[in-house]
């Protein structure tokens, strides 16, 4: 694994799930790390276990829907850390609801978080870049229902789908100042915020598992290791691109395929 021993990071939603398994990946491998959310205490456990385990990490509140908290949390890590070279988009807002429900203040909640807040990380961490003539990577957590499309998710879909249009036009755009953006499209991932929103009932996560050909649900430290990846220069040359974790979901139902029963795989998360 490669080391990250004196860059810094900013991960949004790094309190919880992803999120904050995420920031402890990137402490282990020798980074610096600013988490960012509206909740003051997730966010500094996190910043703890980071220092208890040696690191160093800032905890900042901030909705990433306001323009205004975004430029001070990264002003605050510049300030901490004198650098900034990446930036992980990781919070959101979700619940499922059929379409003609959905208010449009339930509409405007989910796609601020998830398109407006991405957009105002994403320019306030690359003006930074910019300036001091860094380099940097931006990697944005997405779903693979931008592309698919899904019902019950109108809202998020269409705000991932858009985040997916931004990084695809800034890799090209920002491409000559060496900042390169992608996403990570993980399946339906053991998490405190997605069991809650998205598959509260065991029936609900029988149905999620009987979707997902790998028969278990993604672990939140596997895919911080993938958002790991995409930061570090091991990926100097992946610009643009989405990279999917989701166990073969997306491949669509096996109508022709094996009875779920017989999959053998273990449920658990890695
Ligand atoms: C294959 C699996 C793919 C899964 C892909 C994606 C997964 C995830 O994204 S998991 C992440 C889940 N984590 C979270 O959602 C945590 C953060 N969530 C929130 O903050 C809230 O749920 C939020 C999105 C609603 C935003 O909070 P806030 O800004 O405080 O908004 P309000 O509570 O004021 O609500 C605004 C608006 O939305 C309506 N609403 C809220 N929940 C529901 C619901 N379950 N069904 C229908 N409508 C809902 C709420 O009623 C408000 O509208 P109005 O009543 O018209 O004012
Ligand atoms: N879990 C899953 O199955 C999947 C998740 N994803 C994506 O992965 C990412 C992480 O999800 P997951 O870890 O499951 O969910 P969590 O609910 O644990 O994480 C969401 C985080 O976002 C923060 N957040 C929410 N709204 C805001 C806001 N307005 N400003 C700042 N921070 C905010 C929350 O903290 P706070 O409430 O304190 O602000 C929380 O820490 C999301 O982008 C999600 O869409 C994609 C596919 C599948």
């Amino acid at each position: 694994m490669e080391s990250l021993a004196d860059r810094a990071y900013l991960v949004t939603g790094g309190g919880t799930g992803i999120g904050a398994a995420t920031a402890l990946h990137l402490a282990a491998l020798g980074a610096s790390v600013t988490v960012i959310g509206r909740r003051e205490e997730p966010l500094k456990k996190i910043a703890d276990e980071v220092r208890r385990q040696g690191g160093d990490a800032l905890a900042h509140t901030a909705d990433v829907r306001d323009p205004a908290a975004v430029e001070a949390a990264v002003d605050a890590a510049m300030d901490r850390f004198g650098r900034i070279d990446g930036l992980v988009n990781n919070a959101a807002g979700n619940f499922v609801t059929p379409a003609e429900k959905l208010s449009p203040n339930g509409w405007r909640a989910v796609v601020d978080i998830v398109l407006n807040g991405t957009w105002n990380c994403t320019s306030a961490v690359a003006r930074r870049m910019i300036e001091t003539n860094r380099p940097g990577s931006i990697v944005s957590v997405i779903a693979t229902y931008a592309w698919t499309g899904h019902p019950g998710t109108v809202h998020s879909a269409a705000a991932k789908a858009g985040v997916v249009a931004m990084t695809r036009t800034l890799a090209v755009e920002w491409a000559r100042y060496d900042i390169r953006l992608n996403c990570v499209a993980p399946g339906p991932t053991e998490t405190e915020g997605a069991g809650s929103a998205l598959w509260a009932e065991q029936e609900d996560r029988d149905r999620v598992l009987a979707s997902v050909p790998l028969r278990r649900f993604a672990g939140a430290a596997e895919v911080g290791d993938l958002i790991g990846l995409l930061l570090s220069d091991r990926a100097a040359y992946i610009t643009g691109t989405t990279l999917t974790a989701d166990g073969g979901q997306s491949l669509g139902a096996q109508i022709y395929g094996p009875p779920l029963e017989t999959n053998g795989a273990s449920p658990s998360p890695r």
